[in-house]
């Protein structure tokens, strides 16, 4: 596939995973600079076929993603559109994505944690001073660049993918189906979008994050799934107080009444410290 950048695509069969209305394969982009040939592994996320119509809010996603640029962001090369098909093209994540990782790894320390918590954290802050919202925050969009080793000392590093098409254009179901990420706010009519949703879906990332990727309400029915919020429910909560209690803030029921971003990275600072020392208290030298 060739695009408008002369940005030529070649494709590798494999399908990765998908997304909703997305299927994402490996590719290599080749770019051609000085009659010199560029290879680089590249994400392409083709748009499914029977959702042509969802091609301008992709495009939107992609060109937002693309307009802005930060080390927790994913990198979004461009979007290639070429016949029927509506191409993505974004840098290949290492890791891939989180929510498979730690289903995978099922043993990532509290310290690695809180690490990608509070990158998450600093990726929603840098959206949050540009007035952008992302509306599609949760484990599987969470894209591991590093593991984290601590026996090699290096701490894990993530990167925010794209929204994919905008919340609020979905069909109530998948709407309904994206329960507990998504803020209650916008099962309202009209749904309402804000900056303060992202803070709800961010609790509910940090509930996949501590329980090793475990999905919240699985095979929930949509009925169930509406009644969740209908009776003001709280997923699970975790046996370390402050984190439950920090989970608990951020999916407020009440938009309003959510943390700030900035109080959200202040008490993940509180709680890597109270953990530091936790598992460091066992080396302090007798006073
Ligand atoms: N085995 C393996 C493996 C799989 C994926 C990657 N890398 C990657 N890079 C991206 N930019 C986006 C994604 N996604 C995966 C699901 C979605 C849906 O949102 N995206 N995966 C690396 C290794």
């Amino acid at each position: 596939q060739v695009n408008s950048q002369g940005m030529l695509c070649v494709f590798q069969d494999e399908c990765l995973g998908q997304g909703s209305f997305t299927r994402v394969f490996k590719g290599t982009k080749v770019d051609i600079r000085e009659g010199e040939e560029h290879r680089t592994q590249v994400l392409l996320k083709v748009l499914d076929a029977n959702h042509k119509d969802y091609w301008e809010a992709f495009f939107e996603a992609s060109s937002m993603m693309s307009q802005i640029s930060h080390k927790h962001l994913l990198l979004v090369y461009g979007v290639s559109v070429h016949g029927a098909k509506n191409i993505m093209v974004q840098e290949l994540v290492k890791y891939g994505a989180l929510d498979l990782y730690l289903k995978r790894k099922g043993s990532v320390s509290v310290s690695c944690k809180l690490d990608i918590a509070k990158q998450l954290a600093l990726a929603l802050n840098f959206l949050d001073e540009k007035n952008i919202v992302h509306g599609n925050i949760c484990a599987k969009n969470v894209l591991l660049a590093r593991e984290g080793d601590p026996s090699q000392e290096t701490s894990p590093f993530i990167k925010l993918s794209d929204p994919g098409i905008k919340v609020s254009l979905l069909d109530r179901n998948v709407i309904l189906d994206r329960i507990p990420w998504v803020g209650p706010e916008l099962l309202q009519d009209p749904p309402i979008l804000s900056l303060d949703s992202d803070k709800w879906s961010f609790g509910a990332t940090l509930w996949e994050i501590f329980n090793n990727g475990e999905t919240p309400l699985k095979d929930w029915d949509l009925e169930m799934k509406r009644r969740f919020y209908g009776t003001y429910q709280q997923l699970e909560p975790s046996q370390w107080t402050e984190l439950a209690d920090m989970i608990t803030q951020c999916m407020d029921y009440q938009p309003a009444s959510r943390p700030s971003c900035r109080v959200v990275i202040r008490q993940l600072n509180n709680l890597i410290t109270s953990d530091y020392e936790v598992l460091h208290a066992s080396e302090a030298p007798e006073r």
